[in-house]
């Protein structure tokens, strides 16, 4: 019988024996791996989290008691057991449950989460926010022992320290893995607690709060350690009880373990020691392939893909040994993102000069910022989305001091399956008012080479835009050429309407002109813009329209909008791009078109504001001449 069926809610979990527990972990697990073959999804993180999960449902009384889970890419059992198991084949595709804990999602999803390291700052949130209104309930915190490095993460931990009543739980779910490898001095101080883990639990709360074997264990340690002086751990000297490690897939640990810690009183950091890709023998030994891998035959195991058509990833991380090999000043730096950035080779062929500095954006900038100021040329290869958190260092350290840091970010524009809180969609706006920046949007891959090239060799900041995946297939000129700075191209000649395009939107428009007969210009430069061209395209047309992958307040298309007045041109001007809402997860080519922002949708939009006016000017025309 499955046990999985019986389960609707948490409580339907705590009805069960300790004894089912187990088999209920197997179901799960079994369940999980079926489920994201079908979807795609972040298995790894999720099949080393099943234990945990259950245990944390069954011992605490959630909804009431908070879960905060961080990055929220391991919640997968928690949906299962909260009540969405029969959402789950929809996971991550339009209109169905997001991959990641969302509060409109489930009661259960305490807190929105994707991007890492805000769980311990929203935990003592719940947790102060319960005390001010008198209410009496756990919150609690998981974190990944990636996301722990993070500022944010001992910004919390800080604060938190001194809250000596608080109910509150920090849940390290220590894998020894971010995506790639883990790194710092964090990593290393986690293996030194892990090989010394006895001593910690016989010197804290082995007595009151680990279950029998293990505090049998403990015992005969804490004999042998006697008179030794063993030293706090750093999260006791936080003001935390630090508890652990202990193994996260032993449910006879796990359970006693959170029962007693549920009874203590003040800030608690239990540290529990996971197996990324647990009980699937391929994520077991490759845990970085099925982080995140599409749909996959889970007998087979992921096969490579079949690509004819190269990614803008994989043209940055060419581009990046090409350019190393020619100038020995460039130094990579990513946080955290080797795989997801293309910076795999470049590690390889150039160690000294690659830089994982662990999910560490705010950092990441500041740190391209010192190198660039004894004369190394930094490129900080960082996914637009992530870039947000390092803004304030983007214009105090590097851009103020107008210091030659080269920025290529990845995945911007809409990401698909991640959704809303990965997509790229505000760095054109958040850039471009940023005084020294030189910002680009290319519109194929060999462009984007010859961008970054362009970035690299500007001596000051400049950002390369570019999409998720693959590009338009265009052949790449092996040579490192750079750009005019500041200087558009027209790429058709059309009548009456000129369409300013920006990087990906280059393709689509040009489409949409072919049956307006429209002139489109690949604008290339969101900063500096392309002025002249704007006026000379202003004077030569009677209908103006920019459009972008990215938002429409304050983006490229305003740029456009403001040299205009600047000129004193008044003429009508369409602005396409993103609207000021939050676009969800799904196939990036569907959501792009329920934006408007496929060939198709760009020329109805062009026909429904100026067609109707202008008929004549519409070619090919049927529906509104
Ligand atoms: C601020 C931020 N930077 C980078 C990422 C990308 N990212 C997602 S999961 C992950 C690794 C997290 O490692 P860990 O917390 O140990 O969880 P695990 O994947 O090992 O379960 C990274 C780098 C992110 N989600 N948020
Ligand atoms: C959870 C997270 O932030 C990453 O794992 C992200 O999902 C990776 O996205 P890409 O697949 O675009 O690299
Ligand atoms: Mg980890």
């Amino acid at each position: 019988m499955s046990l999985l069926n019986t389960i609707n809610d948490p409580a339907d979990l705590r009805k069960l024996q300790r004894s089912q527990l187990t088999p209920l972990a197997d179901e799960l697990r079994a369940y999980l791996l079926d489920s994201v073959s079908k979807t795609g999804g972040h298995l790894s993180s999720n099949l080393g989290t099943v234990e945990l999960t259950i245990a944390l449902h069954y011992v605490f009384n959630t909804p009431h008691d908070r879960i905060v889970w961080d990055v929220g890419h391991q919640t997968y059992s928690h949906k299962i057991l909260t009540g969405r198991r029969d959402q789950m084949p929809g996971l991550r595709q339009l209109n169905g449950i997001s991959g990641f804990p969302r509060r409109v999602e489930s009661e259960y999803d305490t807190f929105g989460t994707a991007h890492s390291s805000t769980s311990i700052s929203a935990a003592l949130g719940m947790a102060l926010g319960a005390k001010i209104k008198g209410e009496q309930r756990h919150a609690i915190a998981v974190i990944g022992d990636g996301s722990m490095t993070a500022g944010m993460a001992f910004e919390a931990l800080n604060n938190a320290g001194v809250e000596d009543d608080l109910p509150l739980l920090v849940v390290l779910n220590d894998n020894d893995m971010s995506i790639s490898p883990p790194v710092g001095a964090l990593n290393r101080y986690l293996a030194r607690l892990m090989s010394g883990q006895f001593y910690a639990a016989a010197r804290n709360v082995g007595r009151t709060v680990l279950p029998g074997p293990v505090l049998e264990l403990a015992r005969k340690l804490e004999e042998h350690a006697k008179g030794m002086v063993v030293p706090a751990t750093m999260f006791e000297e936080f003001g935390f009880n630090y508890i652990g490690p202990i193994d996260g897939h032993d449910l006879d640990s796990l359970i006693p373990t959170l029962e007693n810690i549920r009874k203590l009183k003040g800030p608690q950091f239990l540290h529990v020691v996971t197996k990324k890709g647990q009980g699937y023998k391929l994520a077991e030994a490759d845990p970085i392939l099925y982080h995140g891998p599409g749909k996959f035959n889970p007998t087979e195991g992921i096969k490579p893909a079949k690509s004819t058509k190269v990614t803008y990833t994989e043209v940055f991380g060419n581009w990046l040994c090409d350019m190393a090999a020619a100038d020995k000043r460039l130094v990579g730096i990513t946080p955290a993102m080797r795989e997801g950035s293309g910076m795999v080779r470049f590690e390889q062929l150039y160690k000294d000069r690659y830089f994982d500095v662990g999910i560490a954006e705010q950092h990441s900038v500041t740190f391209g910022a010192g190198l660039a100021t004894e004369g190394l040329k930094p490129v900080v290869a960082i996914y637009s989305t992530f870039l947000q958190r390092a803004y304030d260092q983007l214009i105090h350290d590097v851009a103020l001091q107008n210091l030659d840091v080269t920025f290529a970010l990845d995945r911007a524009g809409l990401v698909g399956a991640d959704g809303a809180t990965h997509a790229g969609n505000y760095d054109m706006a958040y850039l471009r008012c940023i005084p020294n920046m030189v910002v680009m949007a290319p519109s194929d891959e060999n462009e984007c080479r010859k961008m970054l090239s362009t970035g690299f060799h500007f001596n000051g900041p400049a950002a390369i835009r570019y999409p998720r995946g693959a590009g338009v297939g265009a052949a790449i000129e092996p040579a490192l050429e750079t750009l005019d700075i500041g200087k558009g191209l027209v790429r058709r000649t059309g009548k009456s309407i000129a369409i300013m395009a920006f990087g990906s939107m280059v393709a689509p428009s040009l489409g949409a002109a072919e049956t307006l007969n429209a002139t489109v210009a690949d604008m290339r430069f969101v900063k500096p813009l392309d002025v002249a061209l704007v006026r000379q395209l202003a004077a030569d047309h009677d209908y103006l329209v920019t459009v972008e992958e990215g938002c429409i307040m304050g983006g490229a298309g305003s740029a456009v909008a403001e040299a205009l007045a600047e000129a004193g041109i008044v003429k009508p001007i369409l602005h396409l791009g993103l609207p000021d809402k939050f676009i969800d997860h799904g196939d990036p080519g569907v959501l792009l078109a329920s934006v408007g922002l496929d060939a198709t949708g760009i020329a109805k939009s062009i026909r429904d504001r100026f067609g109707a006016s202008l008929p004549r000017l519409v070619v090919n025309n049927t529906s509104a001449a």
